[in-house]
């Protein structure tokens, strides 16, 4: 425990009888839990945009094409091109209220609410891409005592170019610390029953308020390059497997509730079936009213705002269907809580 006693040495009243005195005081002794999301612009502006998608598809976790062939396309075409056109699809979903994006107000509402689990745990979070950044929050977590850290990466399916990202960031963070804490990386979650159980209650209230049962249901997870997965990434497994397990608790068919892969980036293959084809053959062959759900986004934001309840419904009411719905992410629903803090409790056995 913190001994406030100044001056003092690190970490123990064990010292050697000549022990230099001038040790600043570090406090020690708490347990972490740092909630880790992707990332957001700091405002819908071009410029902003810009900023984040430098940084974010810089990360050669994200592309990991040579950067002597990658580099000149991200600053030739795409940061001159790309981020005029995404911050007008910020604009249609930011906050006005708190003047943010979606992703970290839930995000920060995620870690507020599981903070109320524990008395004696710091719960923070951080944004892998932008602010507040992994590092800054893992060096508030240690100067306010935090010892033992638990980074929780907020993506149910484990993948490289998401998880993996994190766990790189967090470790270049500590490389620069003098007395490490001691970090554990919550594993992925995609067959939690909490989040298999969340996801099921949270759809279940949600077409109980629209007042309406779809005809069909497609399950659409943010997609990747098909490469990745050749290469060992296990995301597609896990997203087949969340998708198994919550149509079993659903008593949903395949046919009826079919996984897809939404937010094609570039010109590379990527998972398939894309999302929007499989929304517009749905209204092709004759569903009229369908929902999607996105098991894959812990917190709602620009992919499953605009991309799915905007653009894609456009595309179902263009191709003659009637009724479209997205089903809201698990957000800062007391299902989410519930799952967040059962897997906070679970990994960090034997420290709290
Ligand atoms: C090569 C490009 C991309 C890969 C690979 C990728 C993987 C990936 N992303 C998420 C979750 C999110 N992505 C979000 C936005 C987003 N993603 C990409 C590109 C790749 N993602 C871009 C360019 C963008 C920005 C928006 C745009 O310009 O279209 C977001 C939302 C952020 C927000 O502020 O709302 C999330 C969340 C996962 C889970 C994933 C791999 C499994
Ligand atoms: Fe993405
Ligand atoms: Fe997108």
């Amino acid at each position: 425990m913190t001994d406030d006693t100044a001056p003092k040495n690190a970490g123990s009243s064990d010292q050697p009888q000549h022990a230099p005195t001038a040790h600043p005081p570090v406090a020690e002794g708490r347990v972490g839990v740092l909630l880790v999301n992707l990332g957001t612009p700091e405002a819908p502006t071009t410029s902003a945009v810009r900023t984040y998608l430098r940084e974010f598809l810089s990360d050669t976790r994200i592309v990991d094409l040579p950067r002597a062939l990658w580099l000149p396309v991200l600053y030739g075409f795409i940061l001159n091109i790309r981020p005029a056109a995404t911050a007008q699809n910020y604009k249609k979903i930011w906050r006005e209220e708190s003047n943010e994006s979606p992703l970290r107000y839930y995000t920060r509402a995620q870690a507020e609410n599981l903070a109320t689990h524990f008395d004696d745990v710091t719960v923070e979070w951080a944004m892998r891409y932008g602010t507040p950044s992994i590092s800054e929050k893992l060096n508030a977590l240690k100067a306010a005592g935090c010892t033992r850290i638990l980074v929780i990466p907020l993506y149910p399916q484990y993948s490289a170019t998401t998880t993996a990202s994190v766990t790189d960031a967090v470790f270049d963070a500590v490389k620069a610390m003098r007395w490490q804490p001691a970090i554990r990386i919550a594993p992925a979650f995609h067959d939690a029953g909490a989040y298999i159980s969340g996801l099921a209650e949270t759809t279940r209230q949600h077409f109980t308020k629209i007042g309406w049962q779809p005809d069909r249901i497609v399950l659409s997870f943010h997609g990747l390059p098909q490469r990745y997965f050749e290469a060992g990434d296990p995301y597609y497994c896990h997203c087949a497997k969340t998708a198994r397990l919550l149509r079993e608790k659903m008593g949903w068919s395949e046919e009826f509730a079919p996984l897809a892969f939404q937010s094609k980036f570039g010109r590379e293959k990527w998972l398939e079936p894309a999302a929007d084809e499989t929304i517009k053959e749905l209204a092709e062959n004759g569903a009229k009213n369908i929902a999607v759900i996105m098991p894959g986004f812990v917190a709602d934001c620009i992919e499953t705002l605009e991309e799915i309840d905007i653009a894609a419904r456009e595309t179902f009411l263009s191709a003659g269907g009637e009724k479209f719905t997205a089903v809201p992410c698990l957000n800062d629903t007391p299902e989410m809580n519930t799952l967040l803090a059962d897997i906070a409790r679970r990994e960090t056995a034997g420290w709290v």
